[in-house]
């Protein structure tokens, strides 16, 4: 709807072919944007072959687990000529990969290296539909194509910011929906702002620490992709994750609360993601520790609490930049 309201006209591939029908005749897609009129210059098709032949811009945004296969069916159809951008919050689950790595594994031949733009930022989809004022980032290591896709993307109600550090920018996008999840499990034990704060503020020094130890720029995690984006997801009834966090809290298993919801809830698969990160960089992460025991392992979230406020004294500053300054040295440069 951001790139019709610019005037492009936007084919959109869906797997469903009610849903092509729906859009197609209705206007309307009632699962994702209930209530909401789709703009006429969007069209749906089922045809991976005609969405991906259509346009100057390729924008992918199937859940983490699904962009490879989506990668591998467009690639067949790719011009090499178009500007290729992702808006997908996670990491593969298997490699360990960025979004913008699997691209460009998947489309090597077509894609010169460092091509791939990452849109990230506080974007609800709920209401990005209503054109509340929204504002995102693009990153690209080629300034040129995130300047292409600024282009492309800004309206008067979506603005869009630029930034050289995929890394960060992705790394933010992803590792917030874990912290996500524990503001939801917060809010659904009953606990107030105090702890809600505290989770966002301690959340956002994990992210960052992992971030830095991965390649990222710190300044990163202070902007839209890390800390607007933390906010609004961790304070959003939107959120998928947010909800996620407060079904379980409330008691739910992890199968009834991702079956209930029935859209996907990236911080979980990111949970599991973070663990092994955090191995591989030599970084302490520990709300995400305790979030993956509750997860994966039944540990009550109280419990998880109570470890998390029970840990061995700390700094607070100091504690970062030792952390973050001894995972650099260990780690590859991305
Ligand atoms: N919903 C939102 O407000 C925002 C979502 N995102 C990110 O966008 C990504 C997608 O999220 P949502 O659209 O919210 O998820 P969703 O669950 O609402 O929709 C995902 C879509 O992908 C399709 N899909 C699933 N597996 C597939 C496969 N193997 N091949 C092809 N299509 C497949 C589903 O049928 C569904 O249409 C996530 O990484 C999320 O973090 C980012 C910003 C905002
Ligand atoms: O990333 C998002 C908003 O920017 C969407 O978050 P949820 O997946 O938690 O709904």
């Amino acid at each position: 709807a951001v790139l019709a309201d610019n005037g492009l006209e936007v084919l959109l591939w869906t797997r469903g072919e009610a849903q092509a029908q729906e859009i197609n005749e209705r206007r309307t897609n009632e699962k994702y944007v209930p209530g909401a009129k789709l703009p006429p210059n969007i069209r749906a098709t089922t045809s991976i072959e005609e969405a991906t032949r259509h346009g100057d811009l390729l924008l992918f945004v199937a859940p983490s687990s699904a962009m490879r296969d989506v990668a591998r069916l467009a690639k067949p159809f790719m011009r090499g000529d178009q500007l290729i951008v992702h808006a997908t919050k996670g990491f593969e689950a298997d490699t360990l990969l960025r979004m913008s790595h699997v691209l460009e594994e998947e489309f090597a031949g077509v894609l010169e290296p460092g091509s791939v733009v990452v849109l990230s930022g506080p974007s609800h989809a709920e209401e990005v539909i209503l054109r509340s004022p929204t504002t995102v980032v693009v990153a690209c290591s080629r300034p040129e194509l995130a300047e292409a896709a600024q282009d492309a993307f800004i309206t008067p109600a979506f603005r869009v910011y630029t930034n050289p550090d995929v890394a960060g920018v992705e790394i933010a996008g992803a590792l917030k929906n874990i912290i996500a999840l524990g503001a939801g499990m917060s809010d659904g034990l009953g606990f107030g702002d105090n702890a809600k704060a505290a989770l966002l503020t301690r959340g956002l020094a994990e992210i960052g620490r992992l971030g830095v130890a991965m390649g990222a720029n710190p300044l990163t995690f202070a902007g839209l992709a890390g800390v607007g984006d933390l906010v609004a997801t961790c304070t959003s009834r939107h959120s998928r994750n947010w909800r996620a966090g407060y079904k379980l809290a409330e008691g739910a298993t992890l199968d009834e609360v991702l079956e209930s919801i029935g859209m996907v809830v990236e911080g979980v698969r990111t949970t599991k993601a973070s663990i092994a990160l955090s191995e591989r960089y030599g970084v302490e992460l520990p709300i995400a520790e305790q979030l993956h025991a509750v997860l994966f392992q039944g540990k009550n979230p109280r419990s998880a609490v109570e470890a998390l406020m029970g840990r061995g004294r700390t700094h607070e500053i100091e504690d970062i930049v030792r952390e973050a300054a001894a995972a650099f040295r260990g780690a590859p440069a991305e």
